[in-house]
């Protein structure tokens, strides 16, 4: 994504920004971009033949395709032109090094097939005036070309640091066009986890991530990176949410990555690569709340659910006899 230079100029017009079409985008993609993804968001990472995980990067002559993680589709929005896609939304003026992840919501219809020609409809769905920061929904849906058949959507939310500020501060401007409960900030149960799960990023993690589509240089230019207030490359937040979800479904889902039917994560805080990643999950009903904290800062930095297709008998069991 290429930065504007200098200031943004005061800063949104929300009427020209909400009017704003996308066009439709077509793509492709197969195994390679399933397998180099999964190994982005740490699959097999501490175990090359892991029996839970193997399968989302390998698949043996004879046997089915390689799965792919139901986060895989976090992909599909990058697809957009111009990088995301908002460089060219008129009336949006920002300065996109100072753009951040915040949140992301995903809706799965249909297991994420290992490959596909797809297309991606694309919409705002959200514009919010926070003062220091505007806030851009993006909702993109998308389709199998040839059937029609639609497989997930996906809702990004972006914070545009220094952005804000341009409405009325005591009746700050605010537009969503879903139902704004489905990605609200959920509350950390004070019990013991169901399951904690701990995973080791890798200093080259975002070099890998980037691979997969999302080549934002704050994840990989060290100026970009202190431009941006952070002291190094930052892991792109869709990592650190695969890892997370990964954790879930390892935990909850016997590995299956197809049990999945909705995901939600708010990104709270920067990851830098390199630092471990332990994932605590409270399950309830068929909702798995989920919290990643790093373990070198003992800092929380994403926080979310998972809405499971159904709870797996296998965990009555483990429900009973409590932690895991
Ligand atoms: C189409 C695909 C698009 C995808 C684009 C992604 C491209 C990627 O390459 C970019 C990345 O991956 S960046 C890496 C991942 N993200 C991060 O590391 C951000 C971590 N979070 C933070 O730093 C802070 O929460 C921060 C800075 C986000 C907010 O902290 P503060 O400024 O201190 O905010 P605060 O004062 O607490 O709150 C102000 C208002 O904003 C709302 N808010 C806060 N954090 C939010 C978040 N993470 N997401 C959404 N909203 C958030 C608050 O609720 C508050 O609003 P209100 O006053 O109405 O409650």
């Amino acid at each position: 994504m290429a930065a504007r230079s200098g200031p943004p100029a005061a800063a949104v017009d929300p009427e020209a920004v909400l009017s704003h079409s996308f066009p439709e985008v077509s793509f492709a993609y197969d195994e390679r971009d399933v397998a180099l993804y999964a190994l982005g968001v740490g699959a097999c990472g501490a175990d090359a033949i892991d029996e839970k995980e193997l399968h989302l990067v390998y698949h043996r002559d004879g046997q089915p395709h390689i799965k792919a993680l139901p986060t895989f589709a976090s992909l599909f929005p990058f697809k957009n032109s111009n990088g995301l896609g908002i460089v060219d939304v008129p009336g949006l003026n920002f300065d996109a090094s100072l753009l951040l992840h915040g949140q992301h919501y995903i809706e799965i219809y249909k297991p994420i097939p290992s490959r596909a020609n797809v297309v991606n409809k694309t919409k705002i769905a959200g514009l919010h005036d926070k003062g220091k920061a505007t806030i851009l929904e993006i909702e993109t849906t998308t389709h199998v070309k040839d059937s029609g058949e639609v497989l997930c959507m996906n809702r990004s939310t972006i914070y545009l640091r220094g952005a804000g500020g341009f409405s009325d501060p005591s009746r700050p401007y605010s537009y969503a066009s879903y139902p704004t409960n489905q990605v609200s900030r959920i509350s950390i149960p004070n019990s013991a986890p169901s399951a904690v799960y701990e995973d080791q990023t890798q200093q080259s993690q975002a070099l890998l991530y980037r691979l997969s589509g999302d080549y934002n240089p704050l994840h990989s230019d060290p100026m970009v990176a202190q431009v941006a207030g952070f002291t190094r490359p930052i892991l792109h937040g869709l990592s650190s949410l695969g890892f997370a979800i990964r954790a879930v479904i390892k935990s909850f889902c016997n590995g299956d990555p197809t049990a999945v039917k909705s995901i939600f994560g708010r990104f709270l805080l920067h990851v830098y690569p390199g630092e471990t990643l332990v994932t605590e999950m409270w399950l309830q009903g068929q909702r798995v709340l989920y919290q990643t904290k790093v373990k070198e800062r003992n800092r929380a930095v994403l926080s979310g659910y998972v809405l499971l297709k159904h709870i797996p008998s296998s965990l009555f069991d483990r429900k009973r006899w409590g932690r895991m």
